[in-house]
């Protein structure tokens, strides 16, 4: 099977795909963009891409595309240990640049306020990424924040580690896929969800607490509710909604069919487990 990811080889996304998905194809995606349009074209069955740290919290990227893509579904999600390494070019003594992904640098804020104040940082499409150009460019003095699969890969020297501003960091991955499907791995299960995304009817006093009632008095529990821009004018939003727990196909058919009665619009993204992966 072919499935895509964030790259290049050695990003945390294909440490979390490699764990889902052994001995199949990885595809190396150079944005998060791609994964969703390889799945979209069929060039690849499924995508891995990340969609929250504990840290940091949503990839914004990852929520918008599931609001946008017609027709692609969550089939799982896995939670992955993250730790942090800040790495330089053998040749090097020093350096003068850090680029990392920006999730990866917004996770080490207060480290690098602490040790590098003044050395400007640059935004790049993954860990790996930034780790591979470091590489390639020795003369550049520039070092990355990567994982130590990065380092190995790319033949760089680790001069600090675990940079993570909290000792727990983790982040949550998921699989993508055309079909309405569930996966089953063979790997540590921790709960069953639900994700829809709702879009409230016009704007009136109590919109939201009526569509929180059609759950809440069917004793749906709610594990996450985030709100997130339709970029069609400030203060327009959708909600990405997880219900935990098993889905009772005739008490959720009965939701969502109040939830369009009340004029919401809803987008079914699926129920799958979430399975704990190793760092
Ligand atoms: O840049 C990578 O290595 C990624 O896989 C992306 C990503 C993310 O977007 O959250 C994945 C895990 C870490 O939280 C940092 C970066």
């Amino acid at each position: 099977m072919k499935i895509a990811f964030l790259g290049p080889h050695a990003s945390f996304t294909q440490l979390a795909c490699s764990q889902i998905f052994p001995n199949n194809e990885l595809l190396p995606q150079s944005s998060i963009l791609d994964c969703f349009n390889a799945v979209k074209n069929g060039e690849a069955e499924k995508a891995v891409v990340p969609l929250e740290n504990s840290i940091e919290g949503t990839v914004s990227m990852t929520l918008d595309y599931l609001y946008d893509f017609e027709d692609i579904f969550i089939e799982t999600e896995a939670v992955m240990p993250i730790a942090h390494h800040l790495m330089i070019h053998p040749n090097n003594q020093n350096f003068n640049k850090i680029i990392s992904h920006p999730q990866a640098l917004a996770q080490t804020f207060h480290f690098r306020q602490n040790h590098f104040k003044d050395i400007e940082t640059q935004d790049f499409s993954s860990t790996s990424a930034s780790a591979k150009l470091v590489a390639e460019n020795p003369q550049e003095k520039w070092a990355a924040i990567a994982n130590s699969y990065a380092a190995k890969l790319y033949g760089l020297k680790i001069i600090h580690s675990d940079l993570q501003d909290f000792e727990q960091n983790h982040t949550k991955f998921i699989v993508l896929s055309k079909k309405k499907n569930i996966l089953h791995l063979n790997i540590p299960k921790t709960s069953e969800k639900t994700s829809l995304i709702v879009t409230l009817p016009e704007d009136h006093a109590g919109g939201l607490h009526q569509v929180l009632s059609v759950f809440a008095w069917r004793n749906m529990n709610l594990s996450k509710i985030e709100s997130r821009t339709l970029k069609t004018g400030l203060g327009n939003y959708f909600f990405f909604i997880n219900v935990a727990n098993e889905w009772h196909p005739i008490l959720s058919e009965n939701a969502l069919e109040e939830l369009k009665s009340i004029g919401a619009h809803v987008k079914f993204i699926g129920h799958y487990h979430e399975y704990l992966l190793e760092g």
